[in-house]
């Protein structure tokens, strides 16, 4: 008989259990540094061991035997409060086939499992005179109940005298698991495959007939095995491991399942009753939600047995399609491409799904679909990249145009400085250009020396003897001896015979400014008939401007400033004429005739013409002429 040892923690435990096995099994309170031997020893003298194991004298099927006992254990400590108290967490083999003897465990498990499975418990012994006996009967009564029930349910099953000692504990177990798998099985929902332990080797004879195909076995545990069989055993544990992995994958499945059930379930009876008017009168009762909710099941249903069809196919597939298995990173490759496509797409795109079976390591089961959802994803990505710079490029420019700006308005308010500083210098030129103006004169007299024209060209005629720079002009009278024939006469300045229309200007051309400054200004033209008063004011030709007089030459400058200064200021110019002849005062620009003479009107006012350029003048001028 093979001696039996507590199985290896890091293979069925949780890494929590090990921690509190390590703790347990040290000698003291302080942790120690176990090697993989050490750990075997402690734990076979855990399991009831007196003397240390050697552990070369164990083979794995032992190790394998104590670990599924202890799973069993486990399960039906967290199922019962009475095995809580009986059965401890690692039980020997003797110590796990007492507690179950009497049947009551089971019996209550059972119940729990599938209520109502098991009528009758024996729960308290009658002890009477017949002592042991009676006792005896009833527990065999309640291993009898709880046999019948599990064959009932298809289960696997056991003899009462694999409970006795040599008898098969392990079939024991085995039942214990199968209802362990059955019960969770029916916690998520009773939906997809179900299995126990994570044990896979088919052994159709384990099975009492008629069990679910869904089913899988194990062969017997307790049944000895050899070395040479070790490797195969190694493979079982490696496929129970993977076996764990589909089984996880598969309670996701079954949640999303029976979220979907429920969302299906309730989707129909609310659409139902919502678009059916004839229930508006109709008392709601169970049986309508029944028969609405019947129909969700149907529907339901035939979902789930395409997809548990799909299912089957895809792993019938994966297992037969390769020429070797498959290793165990490959299976659970596939499994989870498998199930992260189908969680990718909608319900009813799942029969377009196709798996692709393949040879040696490469597997690969991405669909057309899958290609592009890649595609897109990847352009997405791209997408987000480029828009993460284009926001920081925006960001950046945001900035560049905030310094811009406070550049602007840094530069703008230093313009303003210097055009407030402009202002107050212009402002300044022009006070002291009008003074220059007043220290010439406010009131300037020219002369004009007219020259000889035509037959009036004979020097000897003349009466200017000398005119000097100073303004002086020197008259002589031919008549008169002595002093009296010359007299000299003072002007602000006096022009030559020769002076053209041009210089005879530009004396008067600075007060042209003073009048867009503000400023009274006078010109005017004085002399006896024919001396030449109408040549300079106006010129002999007005459509020649090199002959321009004061008056054209005036207006232009004035124009011509007004337009400079139109940004700045904006003036109005107007013009008016009048005429003195013979102590009479007339209105040239009257167009009432009744009006020509002073006073002119009520108001004792020229007519006033708007001028917007020097040509107008010449237009009123030529108009003038023509009356
Ligand atoms: N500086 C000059 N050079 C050449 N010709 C001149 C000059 N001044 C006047 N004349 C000529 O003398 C003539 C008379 O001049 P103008 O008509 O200007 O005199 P006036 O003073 O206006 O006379 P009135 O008072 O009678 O109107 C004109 O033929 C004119 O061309």
């Amino acid at each position: 008989m093979p001696q039996e040892i507590s199985p290896n923690p890091m293979l069925l435990n949780t890494p929590s259990k090990n921690s509190r096995g390590l703790k347990g099994l040290a000698n003291g309170a302080t942790e120690e540094f176990i090697d993989d031997r050490e750990l075997a020893q402690r734990k076979a003298e855990a399991a009831g061991y007196r003397e240390p194991v050697d552990i070369s004298n164990l083979n794995t099927n032992q190790i394998f035997t104590a670990a599924r006992r202890n799973q069993a254990a486990e399960w039906l400590r967290q199922m019962d409060h009475g095995a809580a108290e009986v059965l401890s967490t690692e039980p020997s083999e003797e110590h796990f086939c007492l507690s179950l003897r009497n049947g009551l465990i089971l019996c209550n498990v059972l119940n729990k499992v599938n209520p109502g499975a098991i009528p009758k418990v024996v729960e308290i012994p009658i002890i009477d005179t017949e002592g042991a006996a009676q006792t005896t009967i009833q527990y065999f009564e309640n291993m009898r109940n709880f046999l019948v029930a599990v064959a009932r349910m298809k289960l696997l099953t056991f003899e009462v005298s694999d409970l006795e000692k040599g008898g098969s504990s392990g079939k024991v177990v085995d039942c214990i698991l199968c209802l362990k798998g059955y019960y969770e099985w029916r916690q998520s929902g009773g939906v997809g495959v179900w299995k126990y332990g994570g044990t896979v080797r088919i052994t159709s004879t384990s099975f009492p007939k008629g069990s679910p195909s869904s089913l899988i076995g194990s062969e017997s545990a307790d049944e000895s095995l050899d070395e040479s069989e070790s490797s195969q055993f190694e493979e079982l544990l490696e496929y129970l491991h993977l076996s764990n992995e589909v089984s996880l994958h598969e309670s996701k499945v079954s949640t999303a399942l029976t979220f979907l059930f429920d969302h299906l379930g309730i989707g129909l009876l609310q659409t139902y009753l919502t678009e059916t008017n004839e229930l508006d009168d109709f008392p709601m009762n169970s049986m309508v939600i029944d028969i609405v909710l019947r129909k969700a099941v149907k529907d339901l249903s035939s979902l789930l047995i395409s997809q548990g069809n799909q299912l089957g196919v895809f792993l019938k597939n994966m297992l037969k399609g390769n020429c070797k298995p498959l290793l165990k990173h490959e299976f659970l490759q596939a499994i989870s491409n498998y199930i992260d496509q189908r969680s990718g797409l909608v319900s009813n795109e799942l029969s377009k799904f196709c798996i692709c079976g393949n040879k040696g390591k490469d597997i690969s089961y991405l669909t057309d679909k899958t290609s592009v959802l890649d595609v897109q994803q990847k352009q997405l990505e791209e997408l987000k990249a480029s828009f993460h710079l284009t926001k920081l490029e925006v960001q950046q420019a945001h900035l560049t145009w905030e310094q811009e700006l406070k550049k602007i308005a840094h530069h703008t308010k230093d313009l303003e400085v210097a055009s407030s500083s402009y202002h107050k210098v212009l402002e300044e030129n022009r006070q002291l250009y009008n003074q220059v103006q007043d220290l010439k004169g406010a009131i300037r007299v020219y002369c004009r020396v007219k020259p000889f024209v035509h037959e009036q060209s004979d020097e000897q005629h003349s009466t200017v003897d000398y005119i000097g720079e100073n303004g002086n002009i020197m008259i002589v009278n031919r008549q008169k001896q002595g002093k009296e024939a010359r007299k000299m006469f003072t002007f602000n300045k006096v022009f030559g015979g020769n002076t053209s229309q041009e210089q005879i200007y530009l004396d008067t051309q600075p007060l042209i400014r003073s009048v867009l400054d503000g400023y009274n200004v006078c010109i005017f033209a004085y002399g006896q008939t024919g001396s030449g008063k109408t040549y300079t004011m106006s010129g002999p030709d007005m459509t020649t401007e090199d002959t321009w007089g004061v008056n054209y030459r005036a207006l232009r400058d004035l124009f011509e400033l007004t337009e400079a200064r139109m940004d700045v200021i904006k003036y109005e110019v107007g013009v008016q004429m009048i005429e003195i002849y013979n102590e009479q005062v007339r209105d040239l620009l009257a167009i009432d005739g009744s009006n020509r003479r002073y006073p002119f009107n009520s108001f004792f006012l020229p007519s006033q013409f708007s001028i917007l350029n020097s040509h107008d003048m010449i237009y009123i001028y030529i108009y003038l002429n023509h009356c």
